[in-house]
């Protein structure tokens, strides 16, 4: 494959996807009101600021509470302002501020990263210097917006530019060569199968060890392909433990550990590594401490630095700073008024520096001196890893990551010291989402070593399948999530029938494996069901909720009696003694999820009701599919792609209740995936199927739904 083809390529898909990004947000939030922007999860309204620390790289934090003349319970309300969002902390506009009020407003604003969420206050962390911060300080009433993270952008087109240079001056390294398909990839040295292997976790099942096995014999490129709860990441620790700690021999020259950066798309599946590897292994989690999980924080960079020797002297050169804002922050009687309050200023600037480089020095110690490093695959791109030596990279979920993502650990580290690659994922599930895409299109992976990928959708698990062949890879077959039969079906069509369940599992049931008691009921002690909706009386909703101020989310569809059934299904669980917060609601469409949300948040607020999409990762002890498609010309839009279906049916451990029109939706699915799915589950055989009636939807339980006029 042409390197600088395929670099230029990316950076021009990259560039489309951005300005889609950018576009969808710019018009959100010029033409939503604050309160919509609040009700959208894009903004938090209301806020005064109450005080301001120094937090790690010397950022100021900054605590903002809800104004008590709105929010007199002192909580925030409601929001999706998440912990590592980035925004931006501006003066709030009043209702009648005029256009240039609200540009100066945003002029004066500064960014930031969210550093904590509480229920009373948001903690935001701030790049700024002290002085920045007191300019709209001034007990003004403020809110926080947030904003597209162009930063992940940029470096993704970076490692894309560093990739076409390298290609361009013939300057790549084996495994780059690998990669592309310059070459193929060293055979595993045969009898790998039987490699001796020490093992840290003997519970692996065989095709896990197998997979450990082929991990650590390739020479170059391995590919780990797990699909649902078949313990990838479980496999992924071994082979850390295995690389960190060889085991030692009775060779004179002990083995050499491997350096390695382990990386994955977001800061939960990093954190997930973290948390279960064994507190003895020296590990460190690079990151913005407000992105990581409180449990990991004791190993992350921060913390590491600040227990230090070199930490502790940085620590006093942080407090010196601290006692001077606070000097500087006073009001009042006690207020530093003209020179000397210049010089407070100059003074904090200058201890910052201070701290910025006596804190680089030491994180550079650290960094060195430890044999695994963990970071979001964007994070490997920070500047403390620049010129870092890593033996090996390891990616885990790499079919959830965009292909220029997983080059910025592999060119923005010290490049020509990676000898391997490790990538674990599932294509058959979805991968990231692309807001540039044109909408029901699914991009084929290339056909040939040197066709270059047209798609962003296209991810390096997936095209270096197409280039290598399935020698790279080993799949997991054991999985420890779900009911046989609940497994049955995407085994089969996608995973070559080889998925087994484990016996703990196989015949997991509401009624029998919860721990705590359910009732046995016709709905409780069955794995799968499917609540056919076909006859035409079930319609989706003839008006899409098209994009517009009022929804802004993008065309979605819905369907009103669909969702009645949908809730009396959660009912009758929860009636059975089902907890709600084990109960999940999925559907492919916004518009349903918010009718659906609509109709049981009154009664059972802890069911939680998401997109397929956002629930891919997860999983619940029952789960509800809603379909929602229900057309005379049996249009399916977003169902038709296999891996959001997948990725749905997998989600349950013991239940799983599928809801929808079996007329419209098979036959829009005739001849492909979906058609089959429905033809199984209409069969009969594995599934239980029985037909809404309208009559009973509309007369069954109504007593506790929350029906509410469309706000
Ligand atoms: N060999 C094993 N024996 C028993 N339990 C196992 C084994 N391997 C994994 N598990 C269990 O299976 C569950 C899923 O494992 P893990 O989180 O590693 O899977 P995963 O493939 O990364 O999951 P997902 O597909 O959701 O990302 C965990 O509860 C884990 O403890």
């Amino acid at each position: 494959m042409d390197i600088p083809v395929f670099a230029e390529k990316q950076i021009e898909l990259l560039q489309a996807e951005r300005d889609a990004d950018i576009t969808l947000q710019t018009s959100l939030l010029s033409t939503l009101p604050p309160t919509a922007l609040l009700r959208h999860g894009l903004a938090l309204t209301n806020l005064l600021p109450t005080s301001q620390r120094t937090g790690f790289g010397g950022r100021t934090i900054i605590d903002l509470q809800p104004d008590p003349a709105i929010f007199p319970t002192g909580l925030l309300p409601p929001h999706g302002i998440r912990q590592g969002d980035i925004v931006r902390l501006e003066v709030q506009p009043g209702g009648s501020a005029s256009k240039k009020e609200k540009a100066d407003a945003k002029a004066a604003g500064i960014e930031g990263v969210v550093h904590r969420v509480f229920e009373e206050r948001l903690a935001l962390a701030v790049e700024t210097t002290g002085d920045e911060v007191d300019r709209i300080w001034s007990g003004k009433r403020l809110w926080v917006v947030k904003v597209a993270n162009e930063v992940t952008f940029k470096r993704m087109e970076k490692a894309m530019g560093f990739l076409k240079a390298l290609g361009e001056k013939g300057d790549t390294t084996g495994l780059v060569d690998v990669l592309f398909g310059r070459r193929a990839a060293k055979e595993v040295p045969e009898g790998y199968e039987k490699m001796e292997v020490n093992w840290f976790d003997d519970g692996l099942n065989d095709s896990q060890k197998q997979a450990v096995r082929f991990a650590l014999a390739s020479e170059e490129v391995a590919l780990i392909h797990g699909p649902p709860g078949t313990g990838k990441t479980q496999t992924l620790l071994e082979i850390i433990l295995q690389l960190a700690t060889p085991p030692t021999t009775s060779s004179s020259t002990p083995p050499t550990p491997k350096k390695i950066l382990v990386c994955g798309p977001s800061n939960i599946s990093v954190d997930n590594i973290v948390l279960r590897l064994p507190s003895s292994l020296p590990v460190i989690r690079m990151g913005h401490p407000a992105r990581l999980l409180p449990q990991v924080i004791k190993r992350s960079l921060d913390n590491l630095t600040r227990t230090s020797e070199q930490g502790e002297i940085i620590n006093d050169v942080r407090k010196e700073m601290d006692d001077l804002l606070s000097k500087l922050k006073a009001t009042g009687k006690t207020r530093m008024k003209g020179r000397a309050r210049k010089e407070g200023w100059d003074t904090v600037r200058h201890l910052r520096g201070e701290y910025r480089e006596r804190e680089k020095k030491c994180v550079t110690e650290i960094v060195k001196w430890s044999e695994v490093v963990l970071a979001t695959l964007h994070g490997a791109g920070s500047k403390q890893l620049w010129s870092e030596k890593f033996d090996i990279v390891l990616i885990d979920e790499g079919s959830q990551a965009l292909e220029a993502q997983c080059w910025i650990p592999l060119l923005l580290t010290n490049k020509s010291s990676i000898q391997k690659l490790i990538l674990a994922g599932d294509p058959m599930q979805l991968p990231p989402t692309i807001k540039s895409q044109t909408k029901g299109s699914i991009p084929k992976p290339p056909r040939t070593k040197t066709e270059i990928p047209e798609s962003l959708e296209i991810t390096l698990f997936s095209r270096l399948l197409a280039i290598h062949g399935e020698g790279i890879k080993r799949l997991l077959t054991t999985q420890y999530r779900m009911h046989a039969t609940i497994m049955h079906f995407p085994s089969q069509e996608l995973y070559n029938g080889s998925l087994i369940a484990a016996s703990s599992v196989a015949e997991r049931l509401l009624c029998t494996s919860l721990p705590y008691p359910v009732t046995k009921t016709e709905d409780t002690s069955i794995p799968l069901l499917f609540i056919d909706t076909q006859g035409g009386l079930f319609p989706e909703d003839s008006s899409p909720s098209t994009p517009s101020a009022k929804s802004p989310t993008s065309e979605s569809k819905s369907n009103t009696l669909e969702a009645r059934v949908v809730a009396t299904h959660v009912h009758a669980l929860i009636a059975a003694g089902v907890h709600p917060e084990d109960i999940g609601v999925l559907t492919p469409y916004s518009a349903q999820v918010s009718l659906i949300t609509k109709l049981l948040r009154g009664t059972y607020p802890a069911v939680e009701v998401n997109t397929v999409d956002s629930f891919q990762g997860r999983e619940k002890e029952a789960v509800v599919f809603s379909l929602v498609r229900s057309n005379d010309e049996n249009e399916v839009g977003f169902l038709k792609d296999k891996r959001r279906v997948n990725v749905a049916v997998t989600r349950p451990r013991c239940h799983l209740c599928v809801v929808g029109d079996a007329e419209t939706v098979g036959q829009g699915g005739k001849g492909g995936f979906l058609g089959r799915w429905i033809g199984w589950l209409e069969s009969a055989e594995e599934a239980e199927v029985r037909y809404a009636d309208v009559g009973e939807v509309l007369a069954g339980w109504a007593g506790g739904i929350e029906v509410e006029a469309e706000d």
